[in-house]
């Protein structure tokens, strides 16, 4: 599509960005369940620093600013802890006993840090779309179409979701995250909507 200003936005690159940022987030699942069975806890700030280093020095081979860079992925670990204290939360009021768990070091880490050289790709390819105003927006692409309503919440999202890197940073739809009234999080994108709730 053409826009105001005759620049293009392919809305497909916004969509692979989408798609990454669940496929990473997808991945808390995993993390949660040998954070749980091993009795880690879920915040790890000395990853944290590894993942954001990493992150910014890839930025530096990029079309990307380190700044949006680091807060792109402080958004994306932040989202990882909300689910992983939701779930390790029902784990413990179920007192569940058979959880299998993956390696953190081993399996789990290793696949996020692949994801990672994906997520900053699809970063670049989509930073016209996410510089795009909404409204001019393919419809593919617009996150509007992303159940985001807060009716019914007696909850406010952190303002890190209020930052979500599958939407325009300035976009008036922010967050693809939500956490309901009874402590489910609902998350993920228009396409694939996945639900925690505690029992
Ligand atoms: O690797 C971990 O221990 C995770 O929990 C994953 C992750 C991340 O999203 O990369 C999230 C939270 C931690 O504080 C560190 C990293």
């Amino acid at each position: 599509m053409l826009l105001a200003g005759g620049l293009a936005a392919d809305p497909g690159d916004f969509d692979a960005l989408v798609r990454t940022t669940a496929e990473r987030l997808d991945l808390a699942d995993d993390v949660a369940r040998s954070k749980f069975v091993r009795g880690q806890p879920v915040l790890d700030a000395a990853r944290e620093a590894i993942v954001l280093d990493d992150a910014v020095r890839k930025a530096g081979t990029k079309a990307l600013s380190a700044d949006d860079v680091r807060r792109v992925m402080t958004d994306q670990m932040e989202a990882s802890k909300w689910i992983q204290y939701a779930l390790i939360a029902r784990w413990r009021v179920e007192n569940a006993q058979s959880i299998i768990a993956p390696d953190l070091a081993k399996e789990v880490r290793p696949r996020l840090d692949a994801l990672q050289g994906d997520l900053l790709q699809n970063l670049e390819q989509a930073r016209t779309a996410r510089a795009t105003p909404i409204a001019h927006r393919d419809s593919t692409a617009r996150p509007s179409a992303m159940p985001t309503s807060t009716a019914g919440m007696n909850f406010t999202a952190p303002p890190s979701f209020e930052h979500w890197p599958a939407c325009a940073p300035s976009g008036p739809h922010r967050g693809n995250a939500v956490i309901n009234s009874s402590g489910g999080i609902r998350y993920g994108t228009r396409r694939r909507w996945r639900r925690y709730r505690p029992a």
